[in-house]
């Protein structure tokens, strides 16, 4: 179990990291969300004793980072822009660890077949795709069997084949038990991966919840409805209660109510329907929403209260990272 209580960073005057309380339970995959900037790397550096808190704490099972015996065996974690020395295989880069860990070296074999590096064990390390590399960091987080393992943006730059992975190892992690905290601006990722969420936007705590709750509570329900007579369709649903607002490719948007009823106005009224759909929106939206107040400001014409126009603020696209969340949310 890892325990955050009021857990603070500044730099100078910019506060990366403000107060935040919350648990990350073990048997779980709990996902650290929250647009780039938010203070996910900075909140699980701090957490790993690599950062020193300006205010606040993190008890790791009850005891700080630097209180661990064997911080290897207890605390396995994957942060960004991962260390290897060049010159050494992959092999002996985990024989390192291991020695300098008082684990033993059969381990290393152990965790080189777990992370299907098995076939490249002795390959250096500067020759891997960016996915072999993930999964040296990953190997190197498992290396002292951590009943808690924290990955930052684990799965970063990977291609379909190694999400999957990636996704696939921290379920199983969890299922054994194990407390999984693994950070992501990418919603559509947490919902395939994690039970519970965090989420902070400008380094404040946003969301503290199941995964289900979070679908429940912030996805947007909807019907959509494509005319021939948009104009008569409108009046018709206005005239029943309906407000209706502009959709994709010219269709109307419906808000709280039934598609079958809505077919039935547009029916009495003598409209043709060329679409009648029930429509939830994105998770990807309703992540967007919580956290559009947070984001410090946005590349669109109406910046929040005292933000700078037009500024093209930590926004949400790391770029290349295929799942569009990036261009939706960059350029509104
Ligand atoms: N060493 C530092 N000095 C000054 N400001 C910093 C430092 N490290 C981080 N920050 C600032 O703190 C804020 C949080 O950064 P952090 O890297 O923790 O965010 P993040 O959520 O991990 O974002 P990303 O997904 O882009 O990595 C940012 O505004 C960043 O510019």
């Amino acid at each position: 179990m890892i325990e955050l209580d009021g857990l603070t960073k500044r730099y100078g005057s910019k506060t990366a990291v403000a107060e935040l309380t919350f648990t990350v339970r073990p048997g779980i995959v709990t996902g650290f969300l929250g647009p780039n900037g938010a203070g996910k790397s900075t909140t699980m550096r701090m957490m790993l004793g690599l950062d020193r808190p300006t205010a606040g704490r993190v008890r790791i099972d009850g005891r700080r980072y630097d209180q661990l015996q064997e911080p290897l065996h207890e605390v396995g974690a994957l942060l960004e822009a991962k260390a290897v020395h060049p010159g050494r295989t992959a092999r002996n880069h985990l024989r390192c660890l291991a020695y300098s860990n008082g684990i033993p070296e059969r381990r290393v074999g152990e965790v080189l077949e777990l992370v299907g590096l098995g076939g490249v064990a002795d390959k250096r390390p500067k020759g891997f795709s960016l996915g072999m590399g993930q999964r040296l960091g990953i190997a190197s987080a498992l290396l002292g069997d951590p009943r808690i393992l924290m990955f930052d943006e684990p799965v970063n730059g990977l291609d379909p084949e190694g999400i999957h992975w990636v996704r696939t190892m921290m379920r199983h992690l969890a299922a054994e038990g194990r407390t999984v905290f693994v950070s992501s601006h990418l919603m559509s990722e947490m919902a395939l991966t994690a039970d519970h969420l965090i989420v902070i936007g400008q380094g404040r705590l946003l969301a503290d919840t199941s995964m289900n709750a979070f679908i429940r509570e912030n996805s947007r329900s909807y019907v959509l409805l494509r005319s021939p007579e948009p104009e008569r369709l409108r009046d018709a649903l206005a005239a029943a209660g309906h407000r209706t607002a502009p959709g994709e490719d010219g269709g109307l948007e419906v808000d709280g109510a039934e598609a079958a009823v809505l077919g039935e106005i547009a029916a009495a009224a003598g409209v043709t329907l060329h679409e009648l759909s029930p429509r939830q929106a994105s998770l990807e939206e309703a992540f967007m929403q919580l956290t559009h107040e947070s984001v410090e400001y946005h590349g669109r014409s109406q910046p929040p209260d005292g933000a700078p126009p037009g500024g093209q603020g930590p926004g949400w696209g790391r770029g290349g990272d295929g799942d569009g969340a990036g261009a939706r949310g960059g350029e509104g």
